[in-house]
């Protein structure tokens, strides 16, 4: 049985906005998928059709085997969210948050306390367990977030951009935990602006572009899409007619064949090329031999940059820095 599966979901919302057209995905058990997209493309808008809080304008989704309209209390009680806006009180501490998580799903009163201990070890929380959430730094509070969506062991959980905000510490630390909540067999939809994040988590990636989806598949699959490896070339005197000869003699070299394998930066080219190792060379000599001065020189594996780059034209605008410093402070 797949863990989700939609077809054709479309949502728009009352005002009119169309902000999903059209996503079909399907989840097996066990996956961790990432759901990619740049800010307003449409992932909050699917990540809450799924957890049944918006109901599709068109298309159909099952979750764990229910359908979202059709049985949404049941789509309820078998996923965890972790929802964008944090979901704890910060006049409880933490082990109180995750208490009142466990009566609100229901938890067998029996069955709290153990379940909440464990919930803290997982989480590395047990050291701070009875002080109040209010002083937790922001990587602290997302952790108890996850714990508090996991407390009655759903088979699905859908995290909501959960690293946003944090520093790549905390980002860290909070990977590990997915990755061992996911190792536990638990299905991970996670939904994020950071490719990094998706390639060294996801066994599978969709990225959504304006509401639909622009390209799917493992984070492998898609790197080898790329069709080579990434020869980047830093010039001193990157002016656009420097760039624009560099262009031409990349172009007219054994490493290229069409226009599409080079793309100009502002520091000079980019070029992709099955053939970047092995001739790249030969390309700093054609440049050298044309008066071009060469500052850098750097052949890499293709990233998922790369691929959102060569799948649509376009760099993909979502910018880690821009939210870097909210400032975790572990
Ligand atoms: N309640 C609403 N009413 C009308 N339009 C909305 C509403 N919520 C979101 N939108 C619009 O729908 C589009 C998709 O938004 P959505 O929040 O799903 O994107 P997102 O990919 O999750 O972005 P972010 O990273 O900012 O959360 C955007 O154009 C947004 O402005």
């Amino acid at each position: 049985m797949s863990a989700i599966d939609a077809d054709h979901l479309a949502l728009t919302y009352a005002d009119g906005t169309e902000a999903v057209t059209d996503v079909s995905m399907d989840v097996p058990e066990g996956e961790f998928f990432g759901f990619l997209g740049a800010n307003g493309a449409g992932k909050t808008t699917t990540i809450k059709t799924l957890v049944t809080l918006l109901k599709p304008t068109a298309g159909s989704v099952t979750v764990n085997g229910y359908d979202v309209e059709d049985d949404p209390r049941e789509v309820r009680k078998s996923i965890g969210y972790m929802a964008q806006e944090t979901s704890i009180d910060p006049q409880l501490t933490a082990r109180e948050n995750i208490r009142f998580a466990c009566e609100a799903y229901g938890v067998r009163a029996d069955a709290r306390g153990d379940r909440i201990d464990e919930l803290l070890d997982l989480v590395d929380l047990a050291d701070v367990a009875d002080k109040q959430a209010k002083d937790f730094s922001g990587g602290m509070k997302k952790r108890l977030d996850v714990a508090t969506a996991l407390v009655h062991e759903p088979p699905i959980v859908f995290l909501d951009e959960p690293t946003t905000g944090l520093d790549p510490k905390a980002r860290n630390r909070l990977w590990e935990y997915f990755e061992r909540v996911n190792d536990r067999g638990t299905t991970i939809f996670l939904t994020t602006q950071y490719l990094e994040e998706a390639d060294h988590l996801c066994d599978r990636i969709a990225v959504i572009r304006d509401g639909e989806i622009a390209v799917d598949g493992s984070p492998q699959e898609l790197k080898s899409r790329v069709g080579g490896d990434v020869l980047e070339i830093d010039l001193d005197d990157p002016t656009a007619d420097e760039v624009e000869r560099a262009r031409d003699l990349a172009l007219d070299s054994r490493l290229v064949d069409g226009p599409d394998a080079v793309e100009t930066t502002d520091a000079g080219i980019v070029v992709t090329s099955a053939e970047a190792r092995r001739h790249g060379t030969d390309l700093l000599v054609a440049l050298s031999d044309a008066g071009l001065t060469v500052t850098g020189f750097n052949v890499r594996s293709p990233t998922l940059d790369d691929v959102f780059l060569a799948i649509t034209g376009e760099e993909y605008d979502a910018d880690p820095a821009d939210d870097a410093d909210a400032g975790d402070g572990e």
